[in-house]
């Protein structure tokens, strides 16, 4: 099979991340050697993916606490199970506040809260085994992504055949995809561009289409590098040709990933997805969010819920060069153009990274335990099934 790209490399307490600023021109691996780092990665978007950020999140977590093992068998926050929930706790807060949309941070930092508060009030366990449970859940929040990518890519991409062939359609399947949500996301496969692959595979794809998803480009710098390096036969085009794709061509679904569904299925996904379903709703054309169960947020009731991210106007304004962030006046960049004339401020530019696609646009939602669609005549989902 094709090599894919990696996100995380991790060798015992050593993590590296590829800048995913710097992609496609660069492929630089920088370590994260601390809590700080790995918070700096995510909120500068040197890694994304909400997949891939609950991981580097749990990592730095646990690379942390073995890593202080190791200097003094005796920190000082291990002193007790007091001070072990005292010290550790903080950093699971501040961790989780490094993006405020993917709600899969947000589980994994839960799960790790979670465990720390077991072990602090289980007698049983001594504060050493406390903290290598610790290290150990961390790991799995990372290792456990990638069966369930593979999962729900086949899930996802039998559905997808079934209802083409209820639709009448023999033929391959052509897909478009928003956005990036394949390795470069994830610990490994990814999710929407993970059905992608399995419909390539298997022999089912015809041909997939990605938008180039502006501002950030994340699908002309990481899904174009992604589809090449599986050698899979693709096709880009701009954020606002959906329309005239979807007139012209053949088109056997749109498939998504998520950032974060709520409880009656509405979902928040990279910006222009909402725009991609209105005109698949339009074009009768399956739109499918295949996510893993991390992503649902059963807490809250609908989209109205769920927080969306405004990225820095600077963002907005530039044609990505090789080299990115902007320019400073130590490091001047030889490649970053800005798009726009100087002067642009915040107030200038409307920048959320996300929007949210309400349920009565969303055919089906796949998650590796299952595939959920709307019941006939009702605009919500139960996800019951599937989470
Ligand atoms: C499987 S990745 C899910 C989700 O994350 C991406 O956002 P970002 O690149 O800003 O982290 C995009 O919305 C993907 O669909």
């Amino acid at each position: 099979m094709a090599s894919a790209l990696t996100s995380i490399r991790v060798s015992g307490d050593d993590i590296e991340i590829v800048n995913q600023l710097l992609l496609p021109h660069v492929i630089e691996f920088i370590p994260i050697t601390s809590i700080e780092e790995a918070h700096d990665a995510i909120k500068s978007m040197k890694i994304r993916g909400a997949p891939a950020i609950a991981s580097l999140a749990a990592l730095s977590l646990s690379s942390y606490i073995s890593k202080a093992l190791k200097a003094d068998p005796q920190p000082p926050f291990l002193s007790g199970k007091d001070a072990l929930r005292k010290h550790i706790q903080p950093l699971i807060d501040y961790l989780n506040t490094s993006r405020p949309t993917a709600v899969n941070l947000g589980a994994a930092m839960r799960r790790l809260s979670a465990l720390l508060e077991r072990v602090a009030l289980d007698e049983s366990v001594d504060v050493p085994q406390a903290a290598r449970q610790l290290i150990e859940e961390g790991r799995a929040v990372a290792d456990e992504d990638v069966g369930r990518n593979h999962a729900m890519a086949k899930l996802g991409a039998d559905w997808l055949e079934g209802r083409a062939k209820q639709l009448g359609n023999d033929e391959k399947l052509n897909v478009l995809t928003v956005c990036n949500t394949g390795s470069l996301a994830t610990s490994g496969y990814g999710t929407a561009l993970g059905l992608i692959t399995n419909l390539h595979e298997t022999g089912r794809l015809g041909r997939a289409y990605f938008t180039q998803t502006a501002p950030y480009h994340q699908g002309s710098r990481l899904t174009a590098m992604e589809l090449q390096a599986l050698k899979i036969h693709s096709v880009m085009i701009c954020d606002t040709m959906v329309g005239s794709l979807f007139q012209n061509h053949k088109i056997h679904g749109v498939v998504v990933g998520a950032d974060r569904i709520a409880k009656n299925g509405d979902t928040a996904n990279k910006i222009g997805t909402y725009n991609a379903a209105v005109l698949a709703a339009r074009h009768k054309i399956p739109f499918v969010v295949v996510a893993p169960i991390s992503t649902v947020d059963m807490a809250i009731p609908d989209g109205s819920h769920i927080p969306i991210e405004q990225r820095p106007a600077i963002e907005a304004c530039l044609v990505r060069g090789a080299i990115y962030p902007p320019p400073d006046k130590d490091k001047p960049s030889q490649a970053v153009v800005m798009f726009t004339p100087p002067g642009l401020d915040a107030d200038s530019i409307y920048n959320p990274s996300f929007d949210v696609t309400p349920a009565e646009l969303i055919t089906a939602i796949v998650t590796e335990k299952g595939v959920a669609t709307r019941k006939e005549g009702e605009e919500v989902f139960s996800l019951n099934s599937v989470v």
